[in-house]
């Protein structure tokens, strides 16, 4: 990311400035050391808003995480609370922390709903499902460690992908559009389905976005969320399947 903002008040962005590495390099074990330093002796489960306020303290303190930050955080609650999902899908969990956001969510109305969260890194994987176990949220979650073009065959196949209510990317760009029309192919979305992709705007989805932009049987737009700490501009990008079957045509 190129800015010409101050970073000098953001410890953890201004470093991942200048090595340019923003992830996989060792930090997500030491937000698992640095969140474990912070709650020892507390009560489990740990609230879901701690652990998030942790992980956006660390971020902002100590190295920038990738995770969807506090800004977009709330948009994206405010999108939950709009669309009232009870599946949700999303490919790229990270650390957990989005899976986690949404998992209070969807508990404030639905006790049956339930989260898959495809992320491909066993170290991430693995950091995700100790975090969820600390909130008390297995029986909401699932960490699926696969790669999503192994995931989605696999989940579908055991009937757990079907018609899911929301399903958000935040995993390789370059990947959304593929993996979009395998969904809408195998009916993992279909008519009803509202799809959110992050980072459209940065570093950016210009295909993804043209192809959800003119499909038929769809309805697509932009909602803003700043990338924080250091808040940059971005955008989900908010996809309504109206009619799969025109889609699909
Ligand atoms: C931006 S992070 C996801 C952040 C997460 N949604 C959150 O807000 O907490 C992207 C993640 O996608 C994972 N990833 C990249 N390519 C993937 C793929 N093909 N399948 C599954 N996960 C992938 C990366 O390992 C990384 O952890």
């Amino acid at each position: 990311m190129s800015t010409e903002t101050d970073l000098s008040h953001i410890p953890g962005f201004k470093r991942t400035m200048e090595t340019e590495v923003e992830s996989h390099d060792g930090r997500e074990g030491r937000v698992l050391t640095f969140i474990k330093s912070r709650i020892d002796g507390e009560p489990t489960p740990i609230p879901v808003k701690t652990l998030l306020d942790l992980m956006d303290e660390f971020s902002f303190q100590e190295d920038f995480l990738i995770s969807i930050g506090d800004h977009k955080a709330k948009v994206f609650t405010d999108i939950i609370h709009e669309k009232k999902p009870k599946t949700f899908v999303e490919f790229g969990g990270y650390l957990g922390y989005s899976a986690l956001l949404v998992a209070a969510a969807i508990k404030e109305y639905a006790s049956d709903g339930h989260i898959w969260s495809v992320e491909a890194d066993k170290d991430c994987a693995a950091i995700a499902s100790e975090l969820i176990t600390l909130a008390g949220l297995d029986h909401m979650i699932t960490v699926v460690l696969d790669k999503t073009t192994d995931a989605i065959p696999k989940l579908q196949g055991q009937g757990h992908f079907k018609n899911v209510d929301m399903l958000f990317l935040d995993h390789d760009e370059s990947l959304y559009k593929p993996d979009f029309q395998t969904c809408l192919a195998t009916g993992v979305i279909g008519t009803g389905t509202t799809i959110v992709a992050d980072n459209v705007v940065r570093p950016g989805a210009p295909e993804y976005r043209r192809y959800v932009r003119e499909l038929k049987g769809v309805q697509s737009k932009g909602v803003r969320g700043l990338i924080t700490p250091g808040n940059f501009e971005d955008e989900f990008e908010v996809t309504e399947i109206v009619n799969a079957d025109e889609a699909r045509q």
